[in-house]
């Protein structure tokens, strides 16, 4: 798979593929392409050529929101929540994605995040970072996906908290299956919650494999500045 953004070619030869019940980190230094390589998979404002498909199926003539129906689930980098939205409408733009439209908060998000649970009327941009990193998987999770895209879940938030939300990949892999990709540039989180990695250089892989063969030689070639 290739992308662009207009004639600017992003990313080249993209083999990648996620088995289903594993969670996959993406490396890379900044500008390497990690993000579009998220966008491809959603088909989001970037151009590809090449094949997407999910549990076989080709999905790569179909719109970013038919590709969300069909069970791909996206927390973007940064957030993008709605501040001035309480915690629970925040969630409800999720639903959006369903295929079956219901607007409801599900109860997974309930078990998961109980704070989020406990304050529905609260606004959202009255949330801690962490909190607000909380509240945008819960609205991916509306949607029920079977695959969940995190971009740089960890970025800007406290070492304390960030515990928290590698326990919260955890629990949605081991207790519901859930298939992750996560962006990440902090390699101690990568290493510690994915079992595979695919680490990105000027926008082609330059390497992959098992967890365990993600070596600080790699690390040190392909990650640091
Ligand atoms: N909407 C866009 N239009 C044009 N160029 C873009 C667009 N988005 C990203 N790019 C460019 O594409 C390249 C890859 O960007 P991308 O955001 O995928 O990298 P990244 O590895 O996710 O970086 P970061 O870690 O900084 O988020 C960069 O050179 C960037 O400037």
């Amino acid at each position: 798979m290739d992308a662009y953004y207009g004639a600017s070619h992003v990313l080249r030869d993209i083999d990648f593929s996620v088995q289903g019940g594993e969670i996959v980190s993406i490396l890379g230094r900044n500008g390497v392409g990690k993000t579009t390589l998220l966008k491809s998979i959603l088909g989001l404002e970037v151009r590809t050529l090449g094949t997407i498909t999910l549990d076989g199926k080709d999905i790569t003539g179909r719109p970013t929101y038919l590709r969300a129906r069909a069970g791909i689930g996206y927390v973007p980098q940064g957030r993008e929540l709605i501040p001035d939205f309480s915690i629970r409408d925040n969630i409800l733009m999720g639903c959006y994605a369903r295929a079956d439209r219901r607007r409801l908060v599900p109860d997974l998000v309930r078990d998961l995040f109980p704070y989020l649970r406990d304050n529905l009327g609260r606004r959202a941009g009255l949330l801690s970072g962490g909190q607000q990193q909380q509240l945008a998987i819960a609205r991916a999770l509306a949607s029920e996906p079977r695959i969940l895209l995190l971009d740089e879940p960890t970025e800007g938030i406290q070492p304390n908290i960030v515990e928290q939300i590698e326990d919260t990949i955890q629990r949605l892999n081991k207790q519901i299956g859930l298939t992750i990709v996560l962006v990440e540039q902090n390699v101690k989180f990568a290493r510690a919650a994915s079992q595979h990695f695919c680490v990105i250089e000027k926008g082609e892989i330059a390497a992959s494999g098992a967890i365990d063969a993600l070596t600080d030689d790699i690390v040190r070639k392909h990650m640091t500045i």
